[in-house]
Order: structure tokens, then C-alpha cells, then sequence
């Protein structure tokens, strides 16, 4: 018997700019699709056909198709309205009963992200076990979130690691968005990274940057990791701006940075982990991974390390007149911090508080800075145009016979270019970080349920030829003529977030960024290691890394050997 696939696919794309996308299959035999296909032309159909009542076969394909028709609007209107007229979930792939969607994620979720957009548009929903997530990935539909209803899409959501690494979500980064946070937040922006803050710990920069040219000098024509360098002087720059006055021998030692290290990668590894026990909550007691065992072990090592520096400080406080300020005549951050502690009012802080800042500070300005200047590294050597540019703009404004000072950075516009650019390919958070709604609200014409998670695929925005000519290709020469900033003003390129929870660490990423990049440029050459090839593999996480390290071999690019002393 010859058999037609019977398929009605609806595609209804309405005002509100939402596809539903609905597809039956069924199995009929020729004559009864030609006299289906034929009834379904004629607008009195379905009264001849049930009037007539001859032909019980078309009756019964009838029967059948009505049924399908009807049970089709049903899901259509169903879709478009819930009971209580509000407007559908956004559409999504076919969930799996009790796991969801879970079987089908693969590693690099950022990318199989933005396949899913090709398929359901540019806001689209899945299920990890009951946990809703929306995936959004225009930089319109992200505009509505950060911007048009930043304060209702505030909150975090945290997974069960980055709530207990975070002191219980005390902290800046995966606090909800309480007056608790507001006040921290204030205080990180305004007495902790403030402009003239981060002035003032200018030569901490300098010793530090010029700590490793000399260190790398040392090391001419052997090889060198660029994330351990990039690690040691950005983890160097944040102790001494962070706790520059302790006494503490740990928190001085170079076992510190090892240390330190170690933990940054963990809590980044244990974060971007899929947990069962976020995904089945009713499960989380039994820990099946291990996860909640291991962030607790590590919470453990950072508590003592901070429990160490601060008894330190507290005690030689207790030594010295109240008010007591370091020898530059400025309070280091703890001291700021541990000030605050007194306080009567609303500005007051917790030790658990201080603890959970110190934490943002080491892990989110470390990791993420390495990572960018790593992937920035690979990508000049990989470009040898892109490298010549650059070291002439270094010659042009620094001079073969200088260092580079921070005073030079703003006129290194190629630079500044590139590493927007690698930003733009290399997105150093690829989902940004959750973003959870406190309410119900309507976001492109969908219904957005209160605490689901929302991920932002900055990655898939970065990378859409939409936005981007030729969007694979690393070219700096584009943001040359763009003005693309670092505040997520414009949705097109976004890597340091957008709104009220934009990156309040930004101004000192930059800086260190443009300063460690523009050292390493100027005072050396690099080469590959014999028999390397370029590698730009990525390995997705938390954080989009690199997956193998920069292995890279430096030479003497100065002429004046007291210049790297
Ligand atoms: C390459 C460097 C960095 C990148 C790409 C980066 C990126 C981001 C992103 C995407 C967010 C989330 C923004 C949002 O939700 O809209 C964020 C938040 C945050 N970052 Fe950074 N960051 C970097 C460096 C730093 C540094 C150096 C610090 C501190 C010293 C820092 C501290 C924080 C904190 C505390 C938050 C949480 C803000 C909040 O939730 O209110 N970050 N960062």
C-alpha cells in the first residue's frame, strides 16, 4: 500500500514576534490524502462531508483530521495563553521526562547555545531536571534584560558550589539583588575600585609589571607559560592593593600565589561543574558528585587564609593609635573594609562579608584577566601582522629606549583594538554570569517565570554575522572605527555584562590588560617553541580558557639591558 506522510506544520509568526512551532505526522493511503486534500480547499468541507455521509472512510480521515486540527488550536491557543491570558514560555527543543534536556547537553554549551537559536530564535527555553533555563542570544532581546528591566533580572541564582563558596551568596557576585548587595556593591565601586583608588595603587603596578620583565628576561630563550606570568602579576598587583600592610607571612610568601592558584581554578572548575544536585534539588542531600564536599574543603582552606590576614591586621591594629594609615598616607582595602565593620549605620559590614569581597576580588580579578591575556597572546603570535603593528605603535609612543608606563596606554589605540577584539572572539565569560527574574515578566513576547535562570550567550552574540562581517576572522582593525566601551553600552559586544550588575572591576582589568599586554609586546619578541603549532582550542567552563597552555619562548627586543633590571 502506498503510504503519504500526512504533515501539517504550523509556523504562526505574529505581531509579537513569536514562532510556535507545531509538527503532527500521521499515515493515510492516496485516495483518502486526495479527498482530504480536496475537502480541506473547499470551504464547506466539513458540512458536506458529515452531511452527506456516504463515503465512510473520508468520514472516518475527517474524524480524524478534525481532531488533529482541533487538538493543533488547542495547543496553539494553549501556547499563547495560559489560563491566566498571560503569553507562552518561549519555545524550546523536546525535553526528556524527570532529566530534561540534561542527556543532550554537550561540553561546549555556548555553541550548541547558539545552534538551538537557529532552531527556536533568539530566546529559547530548556529543562535541566524541572529547573527552567532561557537561553538569550540577540543583543535586543539581552537589551530588554540588562537594560529595559535590569532591576526585575537583578537576582543570580547561584548553583549550590557558588552559594557556599560565597560565604552563603554574601558576597558581591552571587548576592541577590538586596540592600545588602547594593551596599557592598557601593563600597567595592566607590571606596575599593574607585578611580582614585586604582590611581593611587599605580606604582604597585608598575614594581609589579616590572618585577616580571625582569623575571621573564631571566628566563630569555627557554620556554615560558603566559597564564602563570600573567597570573603572578595580576594575583601580585590585587594582594598588595588588597592587603599591602599585613604582616602576615603566608599572605606574603610566594606559596601564596601557588596557593592561590589552585584555588582560583577549583572554585572556577566546581562553578561551571553541572551538579545533580542543583538540577534535582530533592537529591542534593545525597552530594552524588562530590560537589558540596569539595567546595566545603576548599570554603575551608580560603576561611583560614582570610581568618589569618584579618586576625593579623585586627591584632596589630590593636597595637597601633586608632586611625593609624600606612606610610603612603592611605588605608590599604582591608583597612578600608575592617573600618567599615564599626560602623552603626547601614554601611556596616560583616567579617563573613569582608571575607566573601576578598574572595570576588582574588578569584574574578585573576582568573578572568589570565585567561584574556592568554587567549590575546595566542592570537597576536598566530597574526605576525597583528604583532609588527602593535610593536610599531610601541616604538612609535614608548620609544626602543623606554619602558612602557601607564601613561602611554591611552594612546595605544591598535592595542586597546586587539584586545577588544579578542574579547570579541574570546569572550573570558561566555554566559556572562546567571541572571534570575524576582517576578513573572514578559520579555520578546514570552512569559519569563520568577527564578529561572536566564544565560546571556555573549558568545553567540559575538559571533553572529549578523552583527559581525566576517565574524570568524580576528580582525582589530573593526573596533578602530567602532567605539565599543567596556560599560555593555551597545548589546553588540558586552564582556564585561551590561546594567546593574555590569562588572565593577572593569577599570582594573583594563588597565592591567593594556599594561601587562603592551610590557610583554614591547620588551620582548615570542616564538613558538620548536615543532609547535598554533593552537586555539577552547575549553568550555565557567570561563572560556584556552585548552592548552601558552608555551612561548621569549628574546631581547630591547637594546639597553639596564632596562630590564
Ligand atoms: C577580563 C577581566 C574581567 C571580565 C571579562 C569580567 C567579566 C565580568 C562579567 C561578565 C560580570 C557579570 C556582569 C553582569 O552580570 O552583567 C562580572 C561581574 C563581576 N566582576 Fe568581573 N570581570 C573581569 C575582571 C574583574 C576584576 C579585575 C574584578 C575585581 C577586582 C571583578 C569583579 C567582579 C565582581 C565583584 C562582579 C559581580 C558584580 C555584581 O554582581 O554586582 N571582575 N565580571
Amino acid at each position: 500500500m502506498i503510504c503519504y506522510v500526512f504533515e501539517i506544520e504550523t509556523n504562526l509568526s505574529h505581531h509579537l514576534g513569536f514562532i510556535f512551532y507545531n509538527r503532527f505526522v500521521s499515515f493515510y493511503t492516496h485516495s483518502q490524502f486526495v479527498k482530504m486534500a480536496q475537502l480541506i480547499n473547499d470551504g464547506s468541507w466539513w458540512w458536506e462531508v458529515i452531511s452527506s455521509n456516504k463515503d465512510q472512510l473520508t468520514q472516518l480521515a475527517v474524524g480524524t483530521i478534525s481532531a488533529m486540527i482541533l487538538a493543533i488550536l488547542w495547543h496553539i491557543l494553549k501556547s499563547l495563553s495560559s489560563s491566566d491570558g498571560a503569553p507562552p514560555l518561549p519555545p524550546g527543543p523536546r525535553s526528556l521526562p524527570i532529566v530534561g534536556y540534561l542527556p543532550i547537553l554537550g561540553g561546549d554549551m555556548h555553541k550548541q547555545f547558539s545552534n538551538l537559536a537557529h532552531i527556536y530564535g533568539p530566546i529559547f527555553k530548556f529543562h535541566l531536571g524541572s529547573k527552567l533555563h532561557v537561553v538569550i542570544n540577540s543583543p535586543d532581546i539581552a537589551k530588554v534584560v540588562v537594560r529595559e528591566q535590569d532591576e526585575i533580572f537583578a537576582n543570580r541564582n547561584p548553583s549550590i558550589a557558588a552559594f557556599t563558596m560565597s560565604f552563603g551568596a554574601r558576597d558581591v557576585i552571587w548576592s541577590d539583588n538586596n540592600s545588602d548587595w547594593r551596599n557592598l556593591r557601593k563600597l567595592f565601586v566607590h571606596e575599593v575600585l574607585s578611580n582614585k583608588n586604582l590611581e593611587a595603587c599605580r606604582y604597585f603596578r608598575r614594581d609589579e609589571v616590572r618585577k616580571t620583565i625582569k623575571n621573564i628576561y631571566s628566563k630569555i630563550g627557554t620556554t615560558i607559560n603566559i597564564s602563570e606570568i600573567a597570573f603572578l602579576t595580576e594575583v601580585n598587583v590585587l594582594t598588595s592593593m588588597v592587603w599591602e600592610n599585613t604582616s602576615d607571612a603566608f599572605a606574603k610568601g610566594s606559596h601564596f600565589v601557588a596557593e592561590l592558584k589552585m584555588i582560583a581554578s577549583n572554585v572556577v572548575e566546581l562553578m561551571g561543574q553541572p551538579n545533580v544536585s542543583d538540577i534535582f534539588p530533592s537529591l542534593a542531600w545525597l552530594d552524588l558528585q562530590g560537589v558540596l564536599r569539595k567546595t566545603k574543603k576548599l570554603l575551608y582552606q580560603v576561611d583560614q587564609i582570610f581568618t589569618s590576614i584579618i586576625d593579623d591586621r585586627i591584632e596589630s591594629n590593636s597595637r597601633k593609635p586608632k586611625d593609624a594609615v600606612r606610610p603612603q598616607g592611605k588605608k590599604d582595602f582591608l583597612q578600608i573594609l575592617l573600618d567599615l565593620m564599626d560602623h552603626e549605620d547601614a554601611t556596616s559590614i560583616s567579617i563573613t562579608q569582608i571575607k566573601g569581597l576578598l574572595l570576588d576580588i582574588m578569584v574574578a580579578g585573576s582568573e578572568t584577566t589570565t585567561t584574556l591575556i592568554e587567549w590575546a597572546m595566542a592570537e597576536i603570535m598566530r597574526n605576525r601582522d597583528i604583532m609588527k603593528r602593535i610593536q610599531k605603535e610601541l616604538v612609535d609612543v614608548v620609544g626602543l629606549d623606554n619602558i612602557v608606563e601607564e601613561s602611554h596606554l591611552l594612546k595605544l589605540q591598535y592595542l586597546e583594538a586587539t584586545i577588544k577584539e579578542t574579547f570579541r572572539l574570546h569572550p573570558v565569560l561566555p554566559l556572562i554570569l546567571p541572571r534570575s527574574p524576582s517576578k513573572d515578566c514578559i520579555v520578546a513576547g514570552f512569559t519569563i517565570p520568577k527564578g529561572c535562570t536566564v544565560l546571556l550567550n555573549l558568545w553567540s552574540i559575538h559571533h553572529d554575522p549578523k552583527y559581525w562581517d566576517n565574524p570568524l576572522n580576528f580582525n582589530p582593525e573593526r573596533f578602530l572605527t567602532n567605539k565599543y566601551d567596556f560599560k555593555g553600552s551597545n548589546l553588540n559586544f558586552f564582556p564585561f555584562g551590561s546594567g546593574r550588575r555590569l562588572c565593577p572591576g572593569a577599570p582594573l582589568a583594563e588597565k592591567m590588560q593594556m599594561y601587562i599586554l603592551a610590557s610583554l609586546l614591547h620588551s620582548f619578541d615570542w616564538s613558538l617553541p620548536e615543532g609547535e603549532e598554533h593552537d586555539l582550542s577552547e575549553n568550555f567552563g565557567f570561563t572560556l580558557k584556552k585548552k592548552e597552555p601558552l608555551i612561548v619562548v621569549p628574546s631581547q627586543r630591547l637594546p639597553n639591558v639596564s632596562l630590564y633590571m
